[in-house]
């Protein structure tokens, strides 16, 4: 995340990090929600690799040990069937997003909750309030944040960001754009939540998906996520398995 600031611990308590075994030890890359006790909504282009994969539930300092963490391996990873990353290159931006089942499921308390998802459809008016969260980096090029952060990136309508001198043809209405000034999402955050305020409820309406290949925070390239309202049903027949 570029500016914002560090969050309150927990307070967004279905944030999870996505850690992949690297050596005698895990290494962030990824963030992800969780959506079920035993499921985890994160980025298709999160696990395009396999790895041997972590989910890191009531965390704060990914460096450290707050107290309050639970440690979940990943049974089996979902990516959705129309995804085609073509090894990375990133050809296809759409279908970003993949379920993972937790080998057991993640105890609810203080520090680990569920996200409210959206209503299948659910489409948010411009300028409606948003928080992306996660650990991803605090500049472009710079390096993973240690303490959770989040920012203030209200939502870009598609009619906006679609538009030419934003991300034109890029963006398809399957994707939320939120952002596009100073502060942003950064490698790191894919796969987290962007988080709004909807009726007074906090909704996890995005799956952060991408940024400029130019900056994190540049100019009128809004963060682009995947808008979780158009993949209910999808996440629905999935998980209920
Ligand atoms: C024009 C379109 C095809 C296109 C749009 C945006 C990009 N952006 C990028 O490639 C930038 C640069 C580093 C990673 N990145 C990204 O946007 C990566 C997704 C990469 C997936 C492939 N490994 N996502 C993120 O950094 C984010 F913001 F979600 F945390 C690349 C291509």
């Amino acid at each position: 995340v570029v500016g914002g600031e560090v969050a309150r611990p927990n307070s967004w308590p279905w944030q999870i990090s996505l850690q992949y075994q690297s050596g005698s030890g895990y290494a962030h890359t990824c963030g992800g929600t969780l959506i079920k006790r035993g499921w985890v909504m994160t980025a298709a282009h999160c696990v395009d690799r396999s790895m041997t994969w972590r989910v890191v539930l009531g965390d704060h300092d990914i460096y450290g040990n707050d107290g309050t963490e639970q440690y979940k391996s990943v049974s089996q990873v979902y990516v959705h069937p129309y995804w085609n990353s073509n090894n990375g290159r990133f050809v296809l931006l759409k279908y970003d997003i993949a379920l993972l089942r937790l080998s057991t499921d993640a105890t609810l308390n203080n520090y680990v909750q569920l996200a409210t998802l959206p209503p299948s459809g659910q489409v948010l008016p411009n300028n409606n309030p948003c928080y992306i969260t996660g650990w991803g980096r605090t500049q472009t090029g710079g390096q993973l944040s240690a303490k959770l952060k989040q920012a203030y990136l209200p939502v870009v309508d598609y009619n906006t960001c679609s538009s030419s001198g934003w991300w034109g043809s890029t963006v398809k209405n399957t994707m939320v754009c939120a952002g596009g000034g100073s502060e942003s999402g950064c490698q790191g955050d894919s796969g987290g939540p962007l988080n709004c305020s909807v009726n007074g409820q906090w909704t996890v309406h995005g799956v952060t998906s991408f940024v400029s290949s130019s900056g994190c925070n540049a100019y009128r390239k809004p963060t682009v996520f995947t808008r979780v309202s158009a993949y209910i049903s999808w996440i629905t027949s999935v998980s209920i398995s």
